[in-house]
């Protein structure tokens, strides 16, 4: 039987899809609540008599529904560019008309963030255009902070606003902090989901059941308790693939592996080994134990309903089990269980073989 490496998705392409998408989500959110903030500030302005600065803010909630179509639509340089010009225009306007201490400058503080997580990949634009921001507020600084404003507001109102500007400046920065963890976190938790999943049959990979191998081994070893292992592999699972083809196959290892899943206890570990290949490790179990239970799994496999519509005959397990014995590593032990499911196969397939039963290894035989 040809060994069957598992098609890996790359590394690249499983970061790029999950950050880029977090980013969106992000940038949705956040135009939602600009919308919303801009809604509230026209109906300010309104009250306060200011009309121009109310119609603007009306424009702006136009422009922020605008936004949300584009990142909704993946047109992500057109809404983030739009996003950021809305931002700094919008700021610069109110600071030019009502003063600096109208405190809508913090809303460029804004932008800088947003730009330094944006999934641009080339890090001197995204530090370009921050520094440019920054330059922007500065320069707004020299040119408002002393001048007298063209609208001149009532001392009550303009510390109204300024205080409105920094709580609202505050909690959307807030949310985005906040927003963006979530969003990295549910991330991270997908790409170990993949790196650990076999994605057709959503069992442990071969890497992850490694992993735990190493960690039960220890465990058993320090407790004195018997570790054992159980390696299945479908027979004729070839003639399956090419008689009802690829899909049906799947389907096959989708069947069996629910079965294996249903047959072990949660202590148990398992895993999607290889192609058609699947590897149990039981811990605090002797070899006699496991192979009852590879036993009731070859059972529970017959016993399937046939995929591919009943046209699927004949669905059986080969399995080898394999208890590991002291000074042996779980390596070796697992590869006596790999030499217990070959003479099973030999032997004319779909039955249990304990590696115990078979004579000692000679030199010649097969690793
Ligand atoms: N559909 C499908 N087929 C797979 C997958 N992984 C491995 N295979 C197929 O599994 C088959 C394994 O064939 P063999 O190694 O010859 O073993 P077999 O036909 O089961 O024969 P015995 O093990 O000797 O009973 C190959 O045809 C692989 O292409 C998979 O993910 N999906």
């Amino acid at each position: 039987m040809p060994r069957w490496r598992l098609p890996s998705l790359p590394r690249s392409r499983i970061a790029g899809v999950s950050s880029a998408e977090a980013f969106r989500v992000l940038l949705m959110g956040t135009t939602v609540l600009a919308g919303l903030t801009h809604g509230s500030f026209s109906l300010l302005f309104w009250l306060s008599g200011v009309s121009l600065l109310a119609w603007v803010n009306v424009a702006s909630v136009l422009l922020y529904g605008l936004c949300f179509r584009l990142l909704a639509q993946r047109r992500m340089l057109a809404g983030l560019l739009l996003m950021g010009t809305e931002v700094m225009g919008h700021a610069a306007l109110a600071v030019v008309l009502l003063g600096w201490d109208s405190g809508f400058h913090y809303y460029f503080l804004l932008v800088v963030p947003v730009a330094l997580v944006s999934t641009e990949t080339r890090e001197w634009i995204k530090w370009a255009f921050a520094l440019g921001v920054m330059a922007g507020y500065v320069m707004l600084d020299l040119l408002c902070r002393h001048a007298v404003p063209p609208y001149a507001l009532s001392p009550g109102v303009l510390n109204g606003l300024h205080y409105f500007n920094i709580v609202s400046a505050l909690v959307i920065l807030a949310f985005l902090a906040s927003t963006y963890f979530r969003l990295v976190a549910r991330a991270e938790a997908r790409l170990r989901e993949l790196a650990t999943t076999d994605p057709l049959t959503s069992l442990l990979n071969r890497r992850a059941l490694r992993e735990r191998i190493t960690l039960e081994d220890k465990r058993q070893q320090r407790e004195a308790r018997p570790l054992s292992f159980v390696l299945a592999d479908l027979d004729h699972f070839k003639a399956i693939n090419d008689q009802h083809g690829h899909e049906v196959g799947d389907q096959v290892l989708v069947q069996v592996a629910g079965a294996l899943a249903h047959g072990v206890r949660d202590v148990d570990h398992l895993a999607r080994w290889g192609g058609e290949e699947f590897l149990v490790v039981l811990p605090d179990t002797d070899e006699a134990t496991a192979a009852q239970v590879a036993e009731r799994l070859r059972l529970a496999v017959a016993d399937l309903p046939r995929p591919g519509g009943g046209s699927v005959r004949g669905l059986t397990l080969s399995l080898g089990v394999a208890q590991r014995a002291d000074a042996e590593s779980t390596d070796q032990a697992i590869s006596r269980a790999d030499q217990a499911l070959y003479a099973g196969k030999r032997a004319g397939r779909n039955r249990v073989v304990r590696a115990g039963s078979l004579p000692p290894a000679t030199p010649g035989d097969q690793a």
